[in-house]
């Protein structure tokens, strides 16, 4: 059983913003947690190192969303107090009936100018063109809106990728398949929104293509100007990006002879197939 635990509140545990989301995966073992009862949780977490926690804290609510059919105890979500999970009849598992799909979260990371827009697009016509419904979520895009508020300086791009992958789950929950291409370029926020998702649900894409090609591509000429020191903090100039190692589709591209959009897109299919993504 996957559990998403959720209490910034945690008594006992503070300095480190890491520390009020944690996930942990039950494996084999049958684990007979209930909804609202107070647990003693051992949580491993591993980032660049194994830090190990006795954790005294509540289980706030399934991956799943649901807080199951006792929730009658109300939570501390981060500055919401007193909130209660609100459960309905019609889940995640009969809306992917209904779609005769799963739903999943597809995350295309890479530099401007890689490519990830273009996958993205390709990879929604095919899937469309299969009577499967997807939706994209463009970084470009949601600054135009939800992320309007935000800008390019680093706790703006962990908010940016934070309320994303949240409205990503809510996708996959909805029972689509959630296409999310945004740079993302802090490993330490992709992997937070892998957590966000039950095992499995999260589906790396790394745009694996080297400065150079992304530079020489240049549509919008932004590269042009982060070279002459008209935009700041520009990704892969004079701001980090952080490769993905992990990744469950890689697509590279070293040269100016890639291959299409599509042929990559392709391949994201045919990992959904395999995995039964295109089927409920
Ligand atoms: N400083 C800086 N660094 C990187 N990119 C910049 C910057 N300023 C503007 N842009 C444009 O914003 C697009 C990236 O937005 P994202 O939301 O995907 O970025 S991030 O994930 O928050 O890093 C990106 O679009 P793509 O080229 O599609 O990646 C750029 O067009
Ligand atoms: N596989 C590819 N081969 C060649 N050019 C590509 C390929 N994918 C995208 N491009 C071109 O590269 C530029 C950037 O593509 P885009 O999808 O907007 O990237 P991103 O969303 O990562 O910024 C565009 O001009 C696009 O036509």
């Amino acid at each position: 059983m996957n559990l998403i635990g959720v209490n910034p509140a945690l008594p006992g545990i503070s300095g480190s913003k890491k520390l009020g989301f944690f996930s942990f995966n039950g494996g084999n073992q049958p684990i007979n947690l209930k909804p609202g009862g107070v647990y003693q949780i051992k949580v491993a977490m591993e980032e660049k190192q194994t830090l190990k926690l006795d954790v005294q804290g509540k289980v706030d609510r399934f991956a799943n969303g649901h807080a199951g059919k006792n929730h009658s105890h109300l939570s501390t979500i981060g500055n919401s107090t007193n909130i209660k999970w609100h459960v309905c009849p019609v889940e995640k598992t009969d809306r992917q009936k209904l779609l005769q799909q799963r739903g999943c979260v597809i995350w295309i990371t890479g530099l401007s100018g890689s490519g990830k827009s273009s996958v993205a697009c390709a990879l929604s016509q095919m899937l469309y063109q299969r009577g499967k419904l997807s939706y994209i979520l463009d970084g470009d895009n949601v600054r135009h809106g939800l992320n309007r508020d935000l800008s390019f300086k680093a706790e703006d791009r962990v908010e940016n990728i934070r309320r994303v992958g949240e409205v990503a789950k809510l996708f996959a929950d909805s029972g689509f398949i959630c296409i999310a291409c945004l740079i993302s370029p802090y490993k330490s926020d992709r992997a937070a929104c892998r957590a966000m998702l039950p095992t499995g649900d999260f589906i790396e894409v790394f745009m694996d293509v080297p400065l150079r090609v992304c530079e020489g591509r240049d549509p919008k000429g932004l590269y042009k100007l982060a070279r002459a020191g008209k935009i700041k903090g520009f990704t892969g100039i004079d701001d980090p990006y952080e490769s993905p190692l992990d990744a469950e589709v890689v697509l590279q591209c070293n040269t100016g002879d890639c291959s299409t959009p599509r042929d990559m897109a392709e391949k994201v299919v045919s990992y959904l197939e395999e995995k039964g993504y295109l089927q409920a």
